[in-house]
């Protein structure tokens, strides 16, 4: 089910010559794509409110209320600085963010949560195709594995 690519799967410098080549779904892809993504956020307006870390001069209550803070700028740095290991680990991260808006807001209809609606539904609709080709990639790696074994 793989078609004709760049790659060789002889040994280079084998004299196979051209052999069938295959194309190996890449499970790194999501590192960048959600790096993409995020700058993206970073663009939209509605991101605004939350770039950076609630400052608790402005909003006193709000670690009493909010288990564990979240923003869109502490997701970029852990993924530039390769702490997540795929992408449900940021995927998580990101609904905090906006769990934590819908748990601290005093109405749902406040300005500030309603740009979290847009977000949310902006961001699942990106990440769904993100995680979604990470798994199959997992898979894919995995049975590669599994097929290297039996030839050994
Ligand atoms: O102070 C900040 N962000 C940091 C800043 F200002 F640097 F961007 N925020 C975002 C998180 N909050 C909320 O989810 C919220 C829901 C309803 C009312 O507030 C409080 C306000």
């Amino acid at each position: 089910d793989f078609c004709l690519q760049e790659e060789d799967t002889e040994a280079p410098g084998t004299s196979s010559g051209h052999r069938l080549r295959q194309v190996v779904p890449d499970r790194d892809a999501w590192k960048e794509q959600c790096k993409n993504l995020l700058n993206y956020i970073f663009e939209c307006e509605d991101s605004e409110p939350f770039r950076q870390p609630v400052d608790p001069q402005n909003y006193p209550d709000y670690h009493g209320i909010i288990d564990t803070p979240m923003d869109f700028g502490s997701v970029k740095k852990t993924l530039g600085e390769d702490r997540y290991e795929n992408p449900i680990e940021l995927c998580k991260d990101t609904r905090l963010i906006f769990a934590n808006a819908k748990a601290y807001t005093p109405n749902k209809r406040s300005k500030i949560y309603s740009m979290t609606l847009r977000l949310s539904a902006f961001f699942e609709e990106q990440i769904r195709t993100i995680i979604s080709e990470y798994k199959t990639a997992v898979k894919s790696s995995d049975s590669h594995k599994r097929a290297a074994v039996k030839t050994q």
